[in-house]
């Protein structure tokens, strides 16, 4: 039977058309799945006058065209554009829509427009177009100065890299970086991706595999055409922009544009994602914004509609409480079947619940308690200790409480990131003293978080707790090793189960504690680990800006090797971030006033739209007086978003897990770190690196005068 599929370019436009228009498409839609032959639907051919002769016109009222697509093979038609009668006919006029097939990806490109716009680059090169060319591998190993990447590749291997025969002249013609960055905008998104991959150093295999999750060699699921105009298994192609429309409902929510964009359309590496089986944990990595949350959120919903067992049930868990909130609601709008099965909650009200669950009755301890204590062991203190107490109380924190540390032994034998050295005789001269913190805890029946945690852990290992079918977790860069342990505890790892533990993280954002291996709480991902490169949120131009706050940073893959950030890249460009350096606090808030007003008058931004962070009250109150609303964000409330007007003030841990159209950073304040790059902390960088790419189009970042960034 006939299908619909609908091209994301009608989704963006149809609240543009006009409501009889829109009525009309919505039956046309419906009679079309119906029967496809159906005369109401007027589908005429337009062979003549199109450069792609599978191009048929459909009427709708108002002189508006619907242009649909018949396949050569195959019962699946595409609906890729609306317009009036003019505009529809000459959108189309030279464009094809064909499935590649070597990637079997549907593509959608103007060879015309891609051919003129490289003929008018080389009849007019322009001011850059003579930048030095990026040095590349001859065929011989030799460094080749002179030549261009492209031209190194022949057309079998663009073609095998998923260039459309028509548009590999042009393609090869491509001599400089300035050339490729004009021209990649022309070229279907697959092609932008693999070929972004290869200028940086790739080979087609690498690319294909790296940037799309493609692999050259045939899988048995494989569903690639032998012809362009073979539909039969577009619905399970990589294909990026085409929904299949599944019932009335799922259209009307489609067209009334409920549905966020992720919801319907997913990049090829985040389908494979999605679906993909593995026999142990795996692990998903990728900068801020590529969509690894996105993932997780299909993945769970994928998963809980293939349980066999009713009793079944699937875990999300992140660090955050704003972010498990924000989860669970997702889950609840995408699927409130599939919600049903799913548990989300945030690390440690999921390590409480257990604890509680297992006749736990005791207390988490409070700043109060931990201080008295640690005043009433110093006080007891009668011999030598080699260490200033207050090294031993960081040495408590951060090294014997998040590592789950209970007896010497483990404590002689932890590895101590980033903490100062400590000889052997030193360490077996504190070890009494951290210890003696355990025990007067215990006393007052009192645990810290970690500790919450690690008695949960015991509890699950001890049989005192359901483990969950499957296991998602999200931030997991920020989770202790403790967090690691229970976690895989609590999921079927060692049950010989499918897909039983799935982490989702990111080393350039962890904010809350050192890096460790997954492995060290047996969290076996080597070969099971995958990375997002296509960024959705953050313009091209922010990416690179918050990636240079890193400098010097080695990026782990939350498995102790380095990440490479080769091939990343965003889906859209837009105004280059703008610093601005200020003498006092009142400049401070000129500069940020000012900004709004651009943003606000000449940009069309709404104020729920723009964000500040870290803000002083000074900011707050010059923002008022020039009439401004504030909504200052709480933790552990959600942003309300269009429903409560307002500039967002926020801190930099708050805005985790957020986004904004614009982002300012303020950091005017001569003491605050930001203004000291070279001596921030690595904790400091990532932490800006976070807040910077919450901001998708525009950013301020306003830093004190003469000071060194
Ligand atoms: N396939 C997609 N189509 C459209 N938008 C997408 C897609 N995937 C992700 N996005 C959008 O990109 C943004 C970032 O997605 P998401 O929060 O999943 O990324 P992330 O990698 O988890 O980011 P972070 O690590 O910063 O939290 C969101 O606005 C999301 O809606």
């Amino acid at each position: 039977m006939a299908q619909l599929m609908v091209h994301k370019n009608v989704l963006k436009y149809f609240n543009k058309i006009p409501a009889n228009v829109q009525k009309r498409v919505a039956e046309f839609i419906d009679i079309f799945q119906k029967d496809p032959t159906d005369s109401s639907l007027h589908l005429h051919s337009l062979k003549e006058s199109m450069a792609d002769h599978k191009v048929r016109g459909a009427n709708l009222p108002s002189g508006y065209r619907a242009i649909i697509i018949a396949p050569d093979k195959g019962e699946i038609f595409l609906l890729v554009h609306i317009d009036s009668h003019d505009k529809a006919y000459e959108w189309a006029k030279n464009k094809r829509f064909e499935v590649h097939p070597k990637t079997g990806v549907f593509q959608l490109f103007d060879v015309t427009e891609m051919e003129s716009m490289a003929k008018n680059r080389t009849a007019t090169p322009s001011k850059t177009a003579s930048s030095p060319k990026t040095p590349t591998l001859s065929k011989t190993g030799a460094i080749d100065e002179n030549s261009y990447f492209l031209s190194s590749l022949s057309h079998e291997d663009l073609f095998m890299a998923g260039v459309p025969k028509p548009l590999i002249p042009a393609v090869l013609a491509i001599d400089s970086d300035d050339a490729f960055d004009a021209l990649i905008d022309y070229l279907p998104n697959d092609c932008k991706d693999v070929l972004t991959g290869i200028a940086c150093g790739m080979s087609v295999d690498e690319a294909l595999n790296e940037m799309l999750g493609l692999s050259r060699i045939k899988e048995e699921d494989d569903v690639r055409p032998e012809e362009t105009g073979d539909f039969s298994n577009i619905d399970h192609s990589a294909s990026f922009d085409l929904v299949l429309i599944d019932g009335e409902e799922h259209l009307k929510e489609i067209l009334e544009g409920s549905l966020d964009e992720w919801r319907i359309f997913l990049h090829p590496y985040q389908k494979k994602m999605v679906r993909w089986q593995t026999k142990g944990p795996m692990n998903i990595n990728g900068a801020a914004g590529t969509g690894k949350t996105v993932v997780m959120l299909h993945r769970a919903v994928h998963l809980a509609n293939q349980l066999e067992d009713p009793n079944d049930k699937i875990l999300i868990t992140t660090f955050t409480t704003n972010l498990s909130i924000t989860l669970s609601d997702y889950i609840y709008r995408m699927d409130k079947e599939a919600a049903k099965k799913i548990e989300v909650t945030n690390l440690h009200a999921l390590a409480r619940t257990i604890c509680l669950h297992s006749g736990w009755k005791g207390k988490i301890g409070a700043k109060s308690d931990y201080d008295a204590i640690w005043q009433e062991i110093q006080r007891s203190l009668t011999g030598e200790i080699p260490v200033q107490m207050e090294e031993i109380i960081d040495e408590y924190w951060l090294v014997v409480d998040v590592n789950g540390i209970y007896c010497e032994d483990d404590y002689l034998s932890a590895v101590r990131t980033g903490r100062p050295r400590f000889s052997r005789k030193q360490k077996k001269a504190i070890w009494p003293v951290l210890k003696k913190f355990q025990t007067e805890m215990k006393k007052r029946n009192l645990l810290t978080f970690e500790g919450v945690v690690h008695q949960a852990r015991l509890a699950v290992e001890q049989g005192n707790f359901r483990s969950y079918r499957h296991v998602l977790v999200d931030e997991v860069q920020d989770f202790s090793l403790e967090a690691l342990r229970l976690i895989r505890s609590i999921a079927p790892v060692d049950k010989g189960l499918s897909d039983p533990l799935c982490t989702v993280g990111d080393g350039h954002q962890r904010i809350y504690r050192s890096k460790i291996p997954m492995s060290r709480a047996g969290i076996e991902i080597r070969g099971r680990s995958r990375r997002l490169k296509i960024n959705y949120r953050t313009s091209e131009q922010i990416r690179r800006y918050s990636h240079g706050v890193l400098q010097g940073m080695e990026i782990d893959d939350l498995n102790g090797g380095s990440i490479s950030i080769t091939g990343d890249r965003s889906v859209f460009k837009g105004p280059e971030p703008f610093v601005e350096q200020c003498n006092n606090i009142n400049d401070e808030c000129e500069t940020i006033i000012s900004w709004v007003q651009i943003l606000i008058n000449e940009q069309g931004l709404k104020d729920h739209e723009i964000c500040i962070t870290p803000y002083k009250e000074q900011i707050v109150t010059s923002l008022t007086e020039a009439g401004f609303k504030i909504f200052r964000l709480k933790p552990r409330e959600i942003d309300p978003g269009a429903n409560e007007p307002g500039i967002r003030m926020g801190t930099m841990q708050r805005i985790k897990g957020l986004e904004f159209r614009a982002i300012c950073l303020a950091c005017g304040d001569i003491n605050d770190p930001m203004n000291h790059m070279d001596k921030a902390s690595p904790l400091q960088k990532c932490e800006r690196y976070v807040a910077i790419s919450r901001a998708r189009e525009y950013l301020l970042v306003v830093l004190s005068n003469n000071l060194n960034v």
